[in-house]
């Protein structure tokens, strides 16, 4: 089995907001707009495997039996500072799902990703996590937010991304190899390739800054 199981959304609707996403015109209000569009369509795809728990209710006109979201309640964790823009649009989907955080940022030199903030349950026992992030490039940051999840207890994991290099897909997969929990990934798109300064090309630059500006 693969250690994450990939699905790039074929959707014109998505095709569309990516494009306009892309274009080195759009400005931050649209962009951060368009961002939370996106997730919102990506996370109908993204919670098809999340728990269920059947219950009975009574319609005016008889008993119909169907399902509530089971407990505990799933996990969204938005990667800041760029994953923060896709929070709106996911917990617009799912609005009982609760929320943690983590900062992570990625040294521009060595690639490499570190953590500088934290605000997660300690027992994540049991829990389905949904991972946002906006750009899978090297795979390095993804990677180690899923194994913090993963190590405290969470047994479910898919990750919500806009756009991934090839490069960085694979490199996650390697990386998450031995992970005894099911991992998901769910893309907008798929691009060429990373540049030697490790971002995605074509991809849309550097999100963060998109959405908030450079920093
Ligand atoms: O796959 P990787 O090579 O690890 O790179 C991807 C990471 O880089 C970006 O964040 P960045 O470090 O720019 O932080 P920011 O969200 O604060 O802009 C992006 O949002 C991912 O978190
Ligand atoms: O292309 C990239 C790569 C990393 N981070 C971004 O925001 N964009
Ligand atoms: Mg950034």
């Amino acid at each position: 089995m693969a250690a994450v199981d990939t699905t790039v959304i074929d959707h014109p609707l998505v095709a569309h907001k990516l494009t306009v996403l892309r274009d080195e015109q759009t400005d931050s209000p649209t962009f951060r707009r368009l961002t939370e569009e996106l997730v919102t369509l990506l996370a109908y795809e993204a919670t098809r495997e999340v728990r269920v728990t059947p219950v009975t209710v009574t319609t005016p006109v008889s008993p119909a039996h169907g399902v509530r979201l089971a407990l505990p309640k799933p996990l969204v964790v938005p990667i800041l500072r760029a994953g923060l823009g896709m929070l709106e649009g996911m917990v617009r989907l799912v609005p009982t799902a609760e929320v943690g955080f983590v900062g992570m940022v990625r040294d521009e030199e060595t690639l490499q990703a570190s953590t500088y903030a934290e605000r997660l349950p300690e027992d994540l026992s049991g829990r389905q996590c949904y991972v946002l992030d906006p750009m899978l490039a090297t795979g390095g940051t993804l990677a180690a937010a899923v194994r913090f999840l993963v190590d405290r207890g969470a047994d479910h994991i898919t990750c919500i991304c806009l756009l991934a290099a090839p490069e960085g897909i694979e490199r996650l997969s390697a990386l998450l190899d031995d992970l005894k929990v099911p991992c998901n990934l769910v893309l907008a798109g798929v691009d060429d390739r990373l540049n030697e300064k490790g971002y995605i090309v074509p991809g849309l630059g550097d999100a963060g800054d998109r959405l908030y500006g450079v920093v």
